[in-house]
């Protein structure tokens, strides 16, 4: 990996100081499009602030909605990153990130929305509409992105009830199924939950992203759309994870899931989840989520535990049905949620061990970590300009807890691990490959690199 890092330079950080740039035009114009949406939703609200609140709630709701406005105008005049003012337990390590940007001189005009890193601006807006909201207390624990994620999740029915569905018959027969059967549904399921990262609400600035039609049905047509395909080397890590104890019964491993999107994306990792314990192929499933709104429709602890409930009142027993298993899972420990702070900070994944010791560890304790989506593959490979052709275990600069594989449809402009060739063929078809979503992968990276 050094070699090949000593040969592939260090790539930049993606940034919206390239003008043109996919960074640019996220900083440009979606992200105030989010901001905007967080304004009308907040303003939308008032009268339910007044309601539960009263005279405060409205003074609140001011309150928050200036704020934002100024963040709006601070991003869309270029003016410098500031430093956080809400003394919540992650300002410090905040405000000390921005000051290493800033570098030793504390040039402040350096680390601005333009000049810096795209990955820095962008997380730092989420962290800065949660320090609004935090301000403004009575409204501080509202989700200013709770109506996108349980929209999705209500226009999605019908496909939740079609994998719902397709999850008891495979459960129904599961003790006679074949390992190569198995290993097809795993497949199946596989993609499901990587086509399910399709339906994320920042890309599209909280436009409609219900998952209308059969997930199971679709495999076949999206399987050309997947450029890197590495499960049958997830297969065998966890295949590779059971072990023959001594009574010679088999145990089996962990597996973590860094969650992305709620709505539908959420309900295809939970049934994912499911095959795997009910499938014997795992014995625990530990799921890694926000602990604030993040990026319009990241998972937090509410929405985990809202979408788990709302199956399990569905008015389809099959989907009812997974619903309680699910709750089962929760409450005996097989299935549990964790949420740490560092997933809700700008750090690239390779300074975890350094910035989070303690969820390195806790990573490392995972036979296989799943990640999910695109800001993780992101965050995994630094967003950085790579060639695409530098390997992924190169991109991920030493980053490697344990086995782990990224299951992301590209939304933005990084991508490693191709074949000679590949990226320039894509390019040629089909040249908003890298950020339209159409295009997925499954990259997986093994510890012993
Ligand atoms: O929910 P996902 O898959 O992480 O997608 C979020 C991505 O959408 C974008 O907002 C699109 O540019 C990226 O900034 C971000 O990485
Ligand atoms: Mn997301």
């Amino acid at each position: 990996m050094a070699a090949e890092l000593a040969v592939h330079r260090l790539p930049p950080p993606l940034s919206a100081k390239v003008v043109g740039s996919f960074a640019y035009l996220t900083v440009k114009d979606r992200l105030p499009t989010i901001l905007t949406k967080v304004i009308d939703t907040i303003h939308r609200n008032k009268n339910k602030f007044f309601e539960e609140y009263g005279e405060e709630g409205i003074q609140a709701e001011k309150q928050t909605i200036s704020l934002l406005s100024k963040l709006r105008n601070e991003l869309q005049t270029d003016k410098p990153v500031l430093a956080l003012t809400d003394g919540l337990p992650d300002t410090e390590s905040w405000n000390q990130y921005l000051q290493r940007h800033q570098g030793s001189e504390g040039d402040q005009e350096s680390v601005s929305w333009f000049k810096s890193t795209w990955l820095y601006v962008e997380c730092y807006m989420y962290r800065r509409i949660q320090e609004a909201l935090w301000l403004n207390p009575p409204i501080s624990d509202y989700d200013v992105f709770s109506e996108g994620k349980t929209q999705s999740f209500f226009e999605s029915q019908q496909a939740v009830i079609t994998l719902c569905t397709h999850l008891e018959n495979i459960k129904e027969r599961m003790q006679e199924l074949s390992k190569n059967q198995l290993l097809e549904h795993f497949n199946k399921l596989l993609q499901v939950s990587l086509w399910g990262n399709k339906c994320d609400l920042s890309i599209s600035a909280g436009q409609d992203n219900s998952q209308k039609i059969s997930p199971i049905d679709s495999l076949r047509s999206l399987q050309p759309f997947i450029l890197v395909d590495d499960s049958n080397m997830v297969w065998s890590t966890l295949i590779s994870a059971q072990t023959l104890g001594q009574s010679g019964k088999i145990t089996t491993g962990r597996v973590d899931i860094v969650l992305d999107n709620a709505g539908f994306e959420l309900v295809t990792d939970l049934v994912l989840a499911d095959f795997l314990i009910s499938s014997g192929l795992t014995r625990e499933i530990h799921f890694h989520g926000k602990s604030f709104p993040w990026f319009v429709s990241d998972v937090t602890a509410k929405d985990f535990h809202w979408t788990i409930r709302q199956t399990m009142a569905a008015n389809h027993k099959w989907m009812s049905k997974s619903g309680f298993e699910w709750q089962n899972y929760m409450k005996e420990g097989v299935w549990s949620y964790h949420d740490h702070p560092f997933w809700t900070q700008p750090h690239e994944f390779c300074d975890m061990a350094t910035d989070a010791p303690d969820l390195y560890a806790t990573l490392q304790g995972a036979d296989l970590v799943l990640f999910k989506g695109d800001l993780n593959y992101r965050k995994l490979t630094g967003d950085r300009d790579w060639n695409h052709m530098v390997g992924f275990d190169c991109a991920l600069r030493g980053f490697g807890p344990t086995p782990l594989c990224s299951l992301r449809t590209l939304k933005a402009n990084v991508q490693v691990g191709l074949q000679p060739g590949q990226g320039e063929k894509l390019t040629s078809q089909d040249p908003d490959w890298m950020t339209s979503g159409k295009y997925a992968i499954i990259q997986f990276h093994s510890t012993k690199s």
